[in-house]
Order: structure tokens, then C-alpha cells, then sequence
């Protein structure tokens, strides 16, 4: 059964990596359930926002058109696995803490193969760099350090490991892949399905370099570059180039974004995130965690609340940190950056939710005619599926091997198992299971 994607997080100390967990995996944010049972200890539970299914105007239900302009489904909206508020669904995903990683971990320095080895098990990765330049290579205080080295000397360690690994046998690889005519992904998914490298991951690292050689031809230059294309493909990363409040990031983060594409760059203060999370929860604010919307007492008496939102008074210290918050962080960037973090993650991986319903006429999960649970709650279900994923794929993921009779969706409309899922398209699935 195709697992769930894990999205590991990776930085040097002190910049920033527990700050940004905590505000991503908040447990005491209203949330609701989460489906992973067995957690390890380095793993956390975060919270993709996605758009969700109940907020497409198109889709009734059958039901009456609502009198309000709000989408007919998204009242009745109840997730069983995290929240849907408004249209935004938080859909719960794994995330790994990869801890104890500084220059020279392929060596063994610091948690060294301990950090690696929790690594292979990641799809995708958030590298927190601390974009102030205000802690070293190793997460030590100082001043004026360049963060771009950060991205360099972190990709390099992983690709120094795997080279490691493979250059150590590559002797006999060489003669093995000779003496049984293998083709060159077949010999290194051999070689990297231990990093949870699948020939389809393999096969794209090596058409990026359309190499002409064969294998047993390589020289070290060649060998490196495949390890190269495929940490890349294994582990793409994206860059939360955190602590954007520090006066000294900008300069940071402009070099950062010569170096490395936009969709792999956020922008992010992890501080301010939990610190407004923080005010919000003793009511001293009202935030929408990720927005750019904070709302003080006077605020909403400004706006006509007269009670204030029965929020709390705050002192002048904390109005004026507030203030500087929204200058130095909201307004200039548009949000703290936390949750698109996470997003941008996805997006690399393309990952696709999708929303398996028993009933495709209600999209509720109990059938017509049936008593039990909430009948006119919809969408109860989403689950993530890689891009690329058929519906097949989303079936085995969600019912296992069970015996498939047919498949279908919006509007009743029969689908095959080969269909591709999409945003949008085949990405409301109500499974039939039997013999067709
Ligand atoms: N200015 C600023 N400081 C931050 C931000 N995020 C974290 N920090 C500070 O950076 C320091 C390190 O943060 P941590 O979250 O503990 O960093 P870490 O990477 O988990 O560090 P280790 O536990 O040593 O691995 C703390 O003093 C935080 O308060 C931010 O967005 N802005």
C-alpha cells in the first residue's frame, strides 16, 4: 500500500528548526484528530492548508441552493482528520524532525549517521536557515555569517554520504552490472533503494543528464554528478529562510534568491508565528494562524464590536511589539511565511488531496437510506496522493487491497482504475468494493 508522504525538517542548531515545528505542529491550535497512530518520537504531526472540495460553488450535493453567496457544501463540511474552516482544509501530514546536523555529519561529526540514516525515510525536505546571519555554520552566536553557505554545505553533506556509500563498492557494482547485462537503473536502484530511491526517481536523475558512457565507463566526476541528480530528485528541498524580523535577513535573503529558484524559497519569522498564536490563545488578539489578519481590542471596537470581541487589554509594551510585528513581518511579507512553508513542500512533491465519499450524489459518507453517524456531513475523508497517482493508486492507499468493482465520480460519472487524479479532476472518488 502506497505510504503517506513525510516531509523531513533539517537546519544547523539554533536556527530556528523547534521554533518552526512547534508553530507548524501546534497542538493546542483547534485541529481536531490526526490519522497516524504509531508517532516516533522525532516525528510530529503538521497541518497542510489546502482548498477543499466543499468550497467549489459547482458541487450541491443535492441539496437546495443555499440563500447565502456561500458555497452550498461548506457549512456541512466535518473532516474527521483535522479542520475545515472557511474553505481551508488543514489536512494532517507527518513530519520528521531531522536533528544534530553540522559540517562533516558524512563523517560521523556531531549526530552524523544518526541524522542521515532518519533522513532516507523523508519525501521531501524543509531546510530551516537562519537568513540573520547571526549564528555560524555550527548555530554558534556571531554576526555577519553568510546563510547561503548554510544551503551549500547541507546539500553536500547528503550527497557526500551516498557517494560514501556507493564509491566504497563501486568495484563490484561495475562487475556485477557487466556480468548481467542490467540496464543503469536497474544497478542503482539496487544501490539506492536503501534512501528510499524507487526507479522512477533513479530514471529521472539519469535522464537529466542524458549521459552517453555506460556504466562501468564512469569516472568519479560522472559518479558524483548521478549522486548528484539524485539526492536532488529524492530529497527536493525548500528553503525557510527564517528570522525575516532580523534587520540584517534582507541582505541574506537577496543573495539567497540569486542562487536558488523562487519556488523554492519562503520567507518566514517562525518567532512571530508562535508568539501571535501565543496572544491569540490568552485572547489578547484575534489571528487567524498563517493570516495577515490580527485584530486588537480596539480594532474591533473601531470596528463596531462594542465589547472588543470580549478581548483582554494590553499593556503598551506588548501593543508596541505588536505593532513592530506587523511592520517589521505582516505587512512587508504578507504573512509570517510558517504555513506557506509547509505548502510550498507539497507543491514540490505534488501532492494531490483527494476526497473518497461513499455517496457520490450527498457526498456524505453514510448511504442513502442509512441511519448512523452524521448524515449531512460531507467530505468526512482527504488524503494526499503524489502527483502522478492514478485512482487506482488513491484506492489501494485507502482500501487496501480490497477487491475493486468500480470506481466513480462527480456526477455519477463511472472512472477507470488508469485514470490519472488531479486537482479538480477525479479527485472526488466514491469506491465501490465487490466483484464489478
Ligand atoms: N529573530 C528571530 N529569532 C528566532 C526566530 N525563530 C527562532 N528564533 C530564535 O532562534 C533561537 C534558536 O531557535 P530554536 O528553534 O531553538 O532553533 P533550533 O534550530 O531548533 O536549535 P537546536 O535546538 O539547537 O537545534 C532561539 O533563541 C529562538 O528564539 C525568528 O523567526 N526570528
Amino acid at each position: 500500500m502506497p505510504r503517506d508522504p513525510l516531509i523531513g525538517l533539517v537546519g544547523k542548531p539554533s536556527s530556528g528548526k523547534s521554533t518552526t515545528l512547534n508553530s507548524l505542529t501546534d497542538t493546542t491550535a483547534k485541529v481536531g484528530n490526526f490519522p497516524f497512530t504509531t508517532i516516533d518520537p522525532n516525528r510530529a504531526v503538521g497541518y497542510l492548508q489546502i482548498p477543499c472540495a466543499c468550497s467549489r460553488t459547482n458541487l450541491t450535493g443535492n441539496t437546495p441552493p443555499s440563500p447565502s453567496d456561500e458555497p452550498p457544501l461548506q457549512t456541512r463540511c466535518k473532516p474527521n482528520y483535522g479542520v475545515c474552516q472557511k474553505g481551508v482544509r488543514s489536512v494532517p501530514i507527518e513530519l520528521l524532525d531531522v536533528a544534530g546536523l553540522v559540517p562533516g555529519a558524512h563523517m560521523g561529526k556531531g549526530l552524523g549517521n544518526k541524522f542521515l540514516d532518519d533522513l532516507r525515510h523523508a519525501d521531501a525536505l524543509i531546510h530551516v536557515v537562519d537568513a540573520s546571519g547571526t549564528t555560524d555554520a555550527e548555530g554558534k552566536a556571531t554576526r555577519g555569517y553568510d546563510p547561503s553557505q548554510d544551503i551549500l554545505w547541507l546539500k553536500s553533506e547528503i550527497v557526500n554520504w551516498v557517494l560514501g556509500n556507493l564509491k566504497q563498492k563501486w568495484g563490484g557494482i561495475k562487475r556485477r552490472h557487466v556480468a548481467i547485462k542490467a540496464g543503469p537503473v536497474e544497478t542503482l536502484q539496487g544501490q539506492f533503494s536503501g534512501y528510499g530511491g524507487t526507479s522512477v526517481i533513479v530514471a529521472r536523475a539519469l535522464d537529466k543528464l542524458a549521459l552517453k558512457q555506460p556504466l562501468q565507463d564512469w569516472d568519479d566526476d560522472t559518479i558524483a554528478a548521478v549522486v548528484n541528480a539524485f539526492v536532488d530528485e529524492k530529497f527536493p528541498t525548500v528553503y525557510a529562510l527564517n528570522k525575516i524580523d532580523h534587520p540584517d535577513a534582507d541582505k541574506n535573503i537577496s543573495k539567497i534568491a540569486k542562487q536558488e529558484p523562487p519556488e523554492r524559497i519562503v520567507l518566514c519569522s517562525a518567532i512571530s508565528e508562535v508568539f501571535l498564536r501565543r496572544l491569540a490563545k490568552q485572547d489578547y488578539i484575534r489571528y487567524i494562524p498563517g493570516s495577515e489578519f490580527v485584530d486588537t481590542r480596539e480594532d474591533l471596537i473601531d470596528n463596531g464590536e462594542a465589547d472588543g470581541g470580549g478581548l483582554k487589554e494590553m499593556d503598551e509594551k506588548l501593543k508596541s511589539r505588536i505593532e513592530n510585528m506587523k511592520d517589521m513581518v505582516l505587512y512587508r511579507f504578507g504573512s509570517t511565511g510558517v504555513n506557506q512553508v509547509l505548502s510550498r513542500a507539497s507543491e514540490l512533491l505534488g501532492l494531490v488531496p483527494v476526497f473518497p465519499v461513499r455517496n457520490i450524489g450527498t457526498f456524505g459518507s453514510g448511504e442513502a437510506g442509512t441511519s448512523g453517524g452524521d448524515r449531512a456531513a460531507v467530505f468526512r475523508d482527504c488524503v494526499l496522493v503524489r502527483k502522478g497517482a492514478t485512482v487506482g493508486d488513491a484506492y489501494r492507499k485507502i482500501m487496501g487491497d480490497a477487491p475493486l468493482a468500480y470506481v466513480e465520480t462527480v456526477g455519477g460519472v463511472r472512472v477507470s482504475e488508469d485514470d490519472e487524479v488531479r486537482v479538480g479532476k477525479n479527485d472526488i472518488l466514491s469506491f465501490k468494493v465487490g466483484r464489478a
